[in-house]
């Protein structure tokens, strides 16, 4: 599990063991697990770090006392280290220190001008860390600017430069990077994208922060978790303990969604899969699944709203489910008929455009502000939600803790790929998963067999992928 907290509790956190340590040793701290990262990439890119032209991009705070101190240490190995301030106001010991080492201060023409030639092996943005605003203006502005796309390696300093720590958000203009090397504990824009695309490959250095997960912001999925959740049948295990799913998907406008609902929910292992749904959707459904029965009878969990465009009996449809007590998962069309009270049972599987109709705001809210948005329909709901796209939420009601499913490429954005994930995700209701687990686990999947089989594949054939993961994952089993 990767967590991610917020800046007030980073920032309480950095006061406890500042308390305990002085503030120097944890900036010591972190200055010498960038170097180790810095001088890595230089190795590996050059062979040496001797003689490698490396740029410190110094912000006015901590984080530029940070990359300065790091360059520092690069040139005690050899490197040639370079400095263009943010502003007049610097970290004054840091200062120091990189003039030591013989630092130079360049001035903006002439780190524009090397940056143009090619000139430096490595930037290291040190503009803004956790204080940081979202977007750049002026001359930093430029030096990102002109930095992108170039040769140079771009390490950033606990975040890049431009981003908002807290926000999924990735802004006007920010300053791009190979990799960030960030203290203590992820960021929460280090594990949503868009921002996330901007970090490059993140390292964690532990500088001592006292913080306990309770307190995390956020909680993205890793393999161990999904192995754990996963619900391999026992020895014993018979069709009804790896579970029965009835799906009503699809209708003679949409036959495709039918399909596709019942390919994610086939693949991904159940005890039987019930077609409830249209007619014509069933005979396709039987005609590619032999093993899937049109006839109603016993079910575990249910899926109902892929594919159903306009359909008088949706709410009473999703009323006879939700009175069985058993689990479902209401996706596309149901989520426009949810009767207007607190539900139990279910899991909501919202895009961001439903999930902004659902809470009747401006998609725009949803995507500036994913986590509280999933939040606040599952406060509303009383139901979990899994919010889906780039990066996929979960919230649970009465739960400050947003997850995140493992991550995946951005291909899987396709029409389908969110029916056969409610196929998946009921699959997994009716094997006894509880919905948050069964929301993260389907997510995941999907997105860690995407990473898997890079495609692009269409989202039917990507779930005829599923099983083959779904054996390897054994492996991770605890
Ligand atoms: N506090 C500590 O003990 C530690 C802090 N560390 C570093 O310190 C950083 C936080 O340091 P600071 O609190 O000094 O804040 P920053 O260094 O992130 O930012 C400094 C100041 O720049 C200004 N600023 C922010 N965004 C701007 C923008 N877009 N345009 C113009 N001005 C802007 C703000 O006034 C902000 O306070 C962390 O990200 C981390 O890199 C690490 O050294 C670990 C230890
Ligand atoms: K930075």
């Amino acid at each position: 599990m990767r967590y991610a907290y917020s800046t007030p509790a980073i920032r309480a956190a950095e006061e406890r063991a500042m308390a305990e340590v002085g503030d120097g040793a944890l900036m010591q701290r972190a200055a010498a697990g960038l170097a180790a990262v810095c001088g890595d990439r230089l190795q590996r890119r050059r062979g040496r770090v001797t003689g490698a032209r490396v740029l410190v991009v110094t912000g006015p705070g901590n984080n530029g006392g940070d990359g300065l101190y790091a360059a520092s240490r690069l040139a005690r190995r050899g490197a040639q280290v370079f400095a263009w301030l943010v502003t007049e106001q610097v970290h004054g010991a840091a200062w120091r220190a990189f003039e030591r080492v013989g630092g130079r201060r360049l001035d903006t023409e002439q780190t524009l001008r090397r940056i143009a030639a090619g000139d430096f092996d490595q930037v290291i943005d040190a503009g803004f860390g956790i204080g940081g605003r979202a977007g750049l203006t002026g001359d930093l502005a430029r030096i990102a600017d002109a930095t992108r796309g170039g040769p140079a390696d771009v390490v950033a300093v606990d975040l890049p430069s431009g981003l908002d720590a807290d926000s999924a958000r990735a802004g006007e203009t920010c300053f791009p990077a190979d990799a960030t090397v960030t203290f203590g504990a992820r960021k929460p824009c280090l594990l949503s994208e868009p921002a996330r695309s901007l970090a490059g490959a993140v390292t964690l250095v532990d500088i001592g922060l006292p913080l306990d997960p309770g307190e995390a912001e956020l909680a993205q999925w890793e393999l161990p978790e999904l192995a754990a959740a996963w619900p391999y049948p026992g020895p014993t295990s018979d069709k009804y303990a790896r579970g029965v799913v009835g799906i009503d998907a699809g209708s003679a406008h949409y036959p495709g969604a039918g399909l596709l609902a019942v390919g994610g929910a086939v693949h991904a292992g159940p005890g039987m899969v019930r077609f409830l749904g249209d007619e014509r959707a069933g005979s396709i459904v039987v005609q590619r699944f032999p093993n899937v029965v049109t006839a109603a009878g016993r079910c575990q969990a249910y899926l109902l709203g892929p594919g159903w465009g306009d359909r008088d009996d949706a709410r009473t449809t999703i009323e006879s489910v939700l009175a069985t007590g058993l689990p479902v998962v209401l996706d596309a069309d149901a989520l426009r008929h949810l009767p207007q009270r607190r539900l139990e049972h279910a899991l909501l599987t919202p895009h961001a455009g439903e999930l902004a109709r659902l809470l009747e705001v401006d998609r725009d809210r949803v995507e500036a502000d994913p986590r509280w948005a999933v939040r606040t329909a599952a406060e509303r709901t009383g139901v979990t939600v899994l919010l889906k796209g780039a990066t996929q939420y979960v919230a649970r009601p009465g739960e400050k803790l947003v997850h995140t499913a493992i991550p995946g490429p951005a291909w899987t954005a396709q029409a389908g790929s969110g029916d056969t994930l409610a196929g998946v995700c009921a699959t997994l209701l009716a094997a006894g998963l509880a919905p948050r687990d069964a929301a993260l686990a389907g997510a995941s999947l999907q997105a860690y067999t995407a990473a898997q089989h890079p495609g692009p594949w269409p989202p039917q054939e990507l779930a005829e992928r599923f099983p083959a993961v779904i054996a390897s994952l054994s492996k991770e089993r605890p």
